[in-house]
């Protein structure tokens, strides 16, 4: 459940990167439910999925919402160190599954204890010790070190000290990893999260495929292919992308915290896991109080919507998410005379001819408005090309703040031309969609394709509503510019004819 976006909190992470396929490094967005929010079925029946046909069902793992499998994960954790808990797993109205408060809670009191025999990381020990060496000696990174791990803990089903806890996680946890190409490009349209959702599913796939090339091939007998494939690859990385932790207090170090891992995000709490070095475990003190039978959250992070949807699969009440945001692609004219020059000084600083910036409710970044400034300089002003280019990559070095009064308005112009043909697009698919509003909180109230529409629909709803507000600050500046230009213009007129 943790990201590491820019700001590293204990949060529950989505962003891996491994060596052996790089990742490609985007311009991240800095800061991502009706009644409440809902949750992307995963149970694909198409076979257009974009990683592998999800034809083939995994054999572990539980319903999302077995309180069954839970309740046999709450009696193994207190047999195996788990101290007495002041919440208790139940089904909620947010998140299906979560913790409840068992007793009336104290703001700032410790809710959780959570020791470190009964966290998975990248230090776990192996049931087959051999298969764990081969990784380690071959120096796979924690992310795909993890997710090989629990598949390989997964497949010993029973003789696996990891079976009661694996029971009880999702057998298809949500994320846009589930989505098939096809609904991506449908339902996604308008939002750029869609080419986030590819580019994930692309490194997921590289990934096992280098694995498999480098590793799994070598050693038949210890990664055979009918447990270690893709589609058993696309669970555990969908697991990790919703329920790994990482810990500020342990050097952000990565791990999978049973019985933590059940708590489900508000935008309204600050509270993070973490690992605390006095008591030795991992903890999380409440920001506020919690009654008796009240459902706990905590913060994944500061996500956008989209970003929610990515990895955990359900999108926040409209307006409820202070750190939503929606991002907008910028892009180089490839008709302009000084295209070259621009796009040489970008690549220089590790960004291209397109680039995606976020918008939030409250503004802009400050690189948007010198990836701007660039797209729109005149041949006149290559020498400013460069401290443009570095001004729009998001290393903190660079100066950001730098104004060119003489091209404000163009690029003014420019970012609301961009913001008003992205409204556009979702404004087609929202009205394409008709004004379906559905009232669910499981995916199993209702058919697959009408829940991932209805969640694409709060995506773009929420995300559309942040362009609106942006289009409307632009629009607003620009008169008040145009309008001082002309007072300006009339001021001046008037003296020439004074003298005249
Ligand atoms: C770390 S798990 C939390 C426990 C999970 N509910 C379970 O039963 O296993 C994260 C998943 O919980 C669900 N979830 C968490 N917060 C939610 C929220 N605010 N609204 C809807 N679903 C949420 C999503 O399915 C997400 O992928």
């Amino acid at each position: 459940m943790a990201e590491a976006s820019r700001s590293f909190y204990s949060t529950l992470i989505p962003h891996f990167s491994h060596p052996l396929s790089p990742i490609r490094r985007n311009y991240v967005s800095p800061t991502i439910s009706r009644r409440n929010s809902i949750c992307c079925s995963v149970s694909t029946t198409s076979n257009d999925s974009t990683i592998a046909p999800a034809n083939q069902k995994i054999p572990w793992g539980c319903d999302v919402d077995s309180l069954e499998n839970a309740s046999a994960l709450q009696t193994w954790l207190s047999e195996s160190g788990l101290p007495p808990q002041k919440m208790g797993i139940q089904r909620v109205e947010v998140g299906e599954r979560g913790l409840v408060a068992l007793k009336n809670i104290r703001k700032g009191e410790n809710l959780l204890f959570v020791p470190p025999s009964l966290v998975i990381s990248a230090d776990s020990e192996w049931s087959c010790p051999e298969a764990g060496e081969v990784l380690k000696r071959n120096f796979v990174p924690d992310w795909p070190l993890l997710a090989t791990y629990l598949i390989s803990e997964a497949s010993l089903m029973k003789s696996s000290r990891w079976s009661n806890y694996i029971s009880a996680l999702p057998r298809q946890p949500y994320s846009l990893l589930y989505w098939t190409r096809s609904e991506l490009d449908t339902y996604l349209v308008a939002s750029q999260i869609r080419e986030r959702a590819i580019e994930r599913i692309n490194d997921v796939t590289g990934t096992y495929k280098d694995l498999r090339l480098r590793i799994f091939s070598k050693y038949p007998h210890l990664f055979p292919e009918e447990v270690f494939n893709m589609e058993t690859f696309k669970w555990s990385f969908g697991i990790l992308f919703s329920r790994l932790v990482r810990l500020p207090s342990m050097d952000g170090r990565i791990a999978l915290v049973p019985w933590a891992d059940m708590l489900n995000h508000s935008c309204d709490v600050e509270t993070f896991l973490d690992y605390d070095k006095s008591s030795k475990g991992i903890v999380f003190t409440t920001d506020r109080p919690y009654q008796l039978g009240e459902q706990v959250f905590i913060s994944y992070g500061k996500k956008s919507n989209g970003e929610l949807l990515l990895s955990y699969g359900f999108v926040p009440r409209e307006g409820s998410n202070p750190s939503d945001s929606a991002e907008l692609l910028l892009s180089l004219d490839k008709s302009d005379k000084c295209y070259n020059e621009k796009l040489e000084a970008l690549r220089r600083h590790g960004l291209s001819e397109s680039q995606r910036f976020p918008l939030q409710i409250t503004g802009w970044p400050l690189e948007l408005m010198a990836y701007a400034y660039l797209a729109v300089s005149p041949p006149s002003m290559t020498r400013q090309f460069e401290e443009m280019a570095a001004a729009a990559s998001n290393k903190t070095t660079s100066k950001k703040d730098s104004r060119y009064p003489e091209i404000e308005e163009q690029a003014l112009q420019f970012i609301l031309d961009s913001c008003e043909s992205s409204i556009s697009k979702y404004t087609k698919f929202l009205q394409g969609s008709g004004s379906l509003d559905l009232d669910v909180t499981s995916p199993k109230q209702i058919n697959r394709k009408l829940f991932l529409k209805q969640l694409a629909i709060d995506l773009c709803t929420s995300e559309r509503r942040i362009l609106f507000r942006s289009q409307y600050i632009l629009r607003r500046r620009l008169r008040d510019m145009r309008s001082g230009e002309l007072r300006a213009l009339n001021l001046l007129n008037g003296f020439r004819n004074l003298f005249k």
